[in-house]
């Protein structure tokens, strides 16, 4: 539905987007991953025809999408539904097809009860959740966000997951944007995004299959993030609260290595397993490829 041949865009010297090449297809959930300035809304404001790139192309397959940009774009003095009637009426949709379409939306997402509140009033999963009611009106068969439930609580982003799960087992196609890893698990295909580039485009589980090294999980009294960086045999480290994830080619090797590490040190080993690698480990080591 979306394809993009060599997509750049630069900002004076700046390469916001760098040869970006992706397809998406009908039915698919496609997440675009990747830190603070990648490039995520950039390419995204390329394919919605907000921006003119500097270079490639754009491909839309079908008629309508809906949008859902990353600022809160509704009004706060307006109520719930009065916002809806807005954006229906930019559609020019009749006032009761609209209704019958908010209703239907708004029961979804859990909103009914709210359509006589002031948008300013509406806590931040809730606005959100307008905002997607609003950009849905249309019944477009393609979605785009841009960070959806960027700044929202876990339970709220959980709640949205859902949602977006919903409308794409009724056949919506939906490409979205997002930092959070645990999102790009839930994606049927992830693009991860950095410096401008796309580093990678596969499903997670293909991602996670074609990861190149191993990742130990280490669990002991310190909490030093930095404390592996440089020890033999670490290609990676990350610190995830009580625990380190580290990359290593050699799994037996290094876990020796380890060992002897912190007992020279007089840290105390609570454990020290291999595990699955995460998307955050995956994202870690795509990133570190890149040459800054
Ligand atoms: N209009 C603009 N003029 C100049 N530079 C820009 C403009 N828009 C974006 N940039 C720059 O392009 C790079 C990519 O930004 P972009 O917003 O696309 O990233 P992102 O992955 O969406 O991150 P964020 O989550 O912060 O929006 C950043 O370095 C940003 O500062």
């Amino acid at each position: 539905m979306i394809i993009t041949e060599k997509l750049s865009k630069e900002f004076g010297t700046l390469a916001a987007v760098s040869n970006v090449s992706i397809h998406v297809q009908m039915g698919d959930v496609f997440g675009l991953v990747g830190p603070d300035g990648a490039g995520k809304t950039t390419l995204i404001r390329m394919i919605c025809g907000l921006i003119t790139p500097t270079g490639g192309k754009v491909k839309l397959l079908g008629e309508s999408f809906g949008y859902m940009p990353q600022k809160f774009s509704l009004y706060g003095d307006l109520t719930v539904m009065e916002n809806i009637n807005f954006f229906g009426a930019m559609y020019r949709l009749k006032g009761e097809v609209i209704k019958e379409r908010a209703d239907e939306i708004l029961e979804i997402t859990n909103m009914l009860a709210f359509k006589d509140r002031f948008a300013d009033n509406l806590s931040g999963g809730m606005k959100q959740k307008l905002a997607l009611t609003c950009a849905l009106i249309s019944r477009p068969r393609l979605l785009v966000l841009d960070e959806p439930t960027f700044g929202v609580d876990p339970e709220s982003r959980k709640e949205f997951w859902k949602i977006l799960y919903q409308l794409n087992k009724d056949g919506m196609t939906i490409l979205v944007s997002t930092p959070y890893m645990d999102e790009a698990e839930l994606c049927k295909k992830v693009g991860f995004m950095d410096n401008g580039k796309m580093v990678a485009v596969d499903s997670p589980s293909k991602l996670k299959r074609s990861f190149p090294y191993s990742i130990l999980e280490v669990k002991a009294a310190t909490r030093e993030p930095g404390i592996f960086q440089g020890v033999k045999g670490v290609v990676d480290a990350g610190f995830f609260g009580d625990k380190y994830h580290l990359v290593v080619e050699d799994l037996q090797g290094t876990r020796e290595i380890l060992i002897s590490f912190l007992r020279d040190r007089g840290v105390e080993i609570f454990s020290i397993k291999e595990t699955s690698p995460t998307m955050e480990d995956l994202f870690i080591s795509l990133a570190e490829k890149e040459v800054y």
